[in-house]
């Protein structure tokens, strides 16, 4: 059996993976050992089964003795311990969900639905870093994954909405409370039908920009606003977050050769843990919209195409319904004014789910089973 050590479990994108494991009955098939970077001799997750003591993960001969590493711990740790444990000549594989090694040659990116080939030939021919992809991309590539297997997209422009839990656990507590002084600063006035919508809706704005407004993570208000800069400013207008989209979504495909142009703006939004993005999509030719609808709902058990009508969208395509599910729902599918060729998609997927754990679990899955 594979001794399969864990690093990271207890955070936010951990205890989701833990959670996928157990439900999937993972354990079972592997030993697992439990790192910690600040608890080290505690205990370790509820599996269903004892596991030894925490064990520290800055020690490099403990973790040298695993034959896979699965890190959620973070861009800082995988930077400071991978180099170390491959420089002490560490021949196993490395699972890790910071982006720190996406764009390094020797690593892939895992979306095995969408990449199942790469992963395999990558395999074969020795790889052993395996890495989770931008949350964005990985749900954009799960909604859109018959289009890409049909070779049908010139090039696309997403719009993204990403929910708070993108920047983390902190951001996700801070959005709460964001909304909570919102609601305290104007909860009389809403009690009294007769109150005018104008003065809540001054107050509401004067709270949002009041000096004692909760923003420590953030730096503004997301509650009541939304935040259209994700992750570092390039410098050249483009954030790092849309950079992402095209530079990941050609390796994930394994067509760095001969790349798809993918391009368009990120925004935060007062979503909990589901990102949804608004696509234009050139397509190489004008395929039918029934053949499009079929492609996509064919191309993996997770991506439902919901019909382009009012109540079907309103109820099926938004964070409310997917969140905490693995489905990548895809609708708002229709051929765009500008021609046959143009089609509109709107994608809404669980980003600590698709977008981060469930790649890592299933990875974990084709190692232990090859
Ligand atoms: N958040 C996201 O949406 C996504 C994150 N990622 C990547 O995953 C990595 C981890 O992200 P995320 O899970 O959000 O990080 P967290 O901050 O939730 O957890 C990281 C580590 O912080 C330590 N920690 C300290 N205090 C606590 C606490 N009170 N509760 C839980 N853990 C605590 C734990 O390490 P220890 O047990 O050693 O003390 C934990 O493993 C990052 O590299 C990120 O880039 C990837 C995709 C999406
Ligand atoms: N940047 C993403 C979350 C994330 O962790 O991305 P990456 O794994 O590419 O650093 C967001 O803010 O929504």
């Amino acid at each position: 059996m594979f001794k399969v050590g864990f690093v990271g479990w207890r955070g936010m994108v951990g205890s989701v993976l833990m959670q996928r494991m157990i439900a999937e009955g993972d354990f079972q098939d592997i030993e697992p050992i439990f790192f910690t970077t600040s608890q080290t001799g505690g205990a370790g997750p509820a599996i269903g089964r004892d596991t030894p003591a925490l064990k520290d993960a800055k020690a490099i001969a403990e973790l040298k003795a695993m034959d896979i590493i699965v890190s959620c711990q973070g861009g800082d740790y995988t930077s400071e311990i991978f180099p170390q444990l491959r420089a002490d000549g560490w021949q196993g594989h490395w699972i890790d969900a910071a982006s720190t090694l996406r764009m390094e040659k020797d690593a892939v990116i895992i979306l095995d639905p969408v990449n199942l080939d790469v992963i395999k030939q990558s395999l074969s021919t020795g790889v052993r870093n395996w890495i989770g992809g931008n949350c964005t991309v990985s749900l954009m590539l799960m909604a859109l994954n018959g289009l890409f297997k049909a070779n049908l997209v010139d090039w696309a422009s997403s719009m993204t909405y990403q929910a708070a839990s993108g920047a983390g656990a902190q951001n996700m507590r801070e959005l709460i409370r964001q909304m909570g002084v919102v609601h305290a600063g104007v909860a009389t006035e809403l009690q009294d039908a007769a109150s005018a919508i104008l003065d809540i809706d001054r107050k509401v704005a004067d709270t949002l920009r009041s000096a004692d407004f909760p923003v420590d993570n953030f730096g503004v208000p997301l509650a009541g606003s939304l935040i259209p800069w994700i992750d570092k400013d390039l410098g050249n207008g483009q954030s790092k977050e849309e950079w992402k989209g095209m530079a990941e979504t050609n390796k994930i495909l394994g067509r760095d050769a001969n790349p798809i142009v993918i391009d368009g703006l990120c925004v935060r939004i007062g979503a909990m843990r589901c990102h949804s993005q608004a696509l234009t999509i050139k397509l190489k030719q004008d395929v039918p919209l029934n053949e499009i609808e079929g492609m996509l709902a064919e191309a993996n058990a997770w991506a439902e195409v919901v019909p382009n009508e009012r109540n079907e969208t309103v109820k099926r395509l938004s964070p409310a319904a997917v969140t905490g599910t693995l489905q990548t729902p895809v609708g708002r599918l229709r051929k765009m004014g500008m021609g046959g060729e143009y089609l509109s998609a709107f994608t809404v997927g669980d980003q600590l789910l698709w977008g981060a754990a469930e790649p890592l679990r299933r990875m974990l899955r084709i190692l232990v089973e090859a």
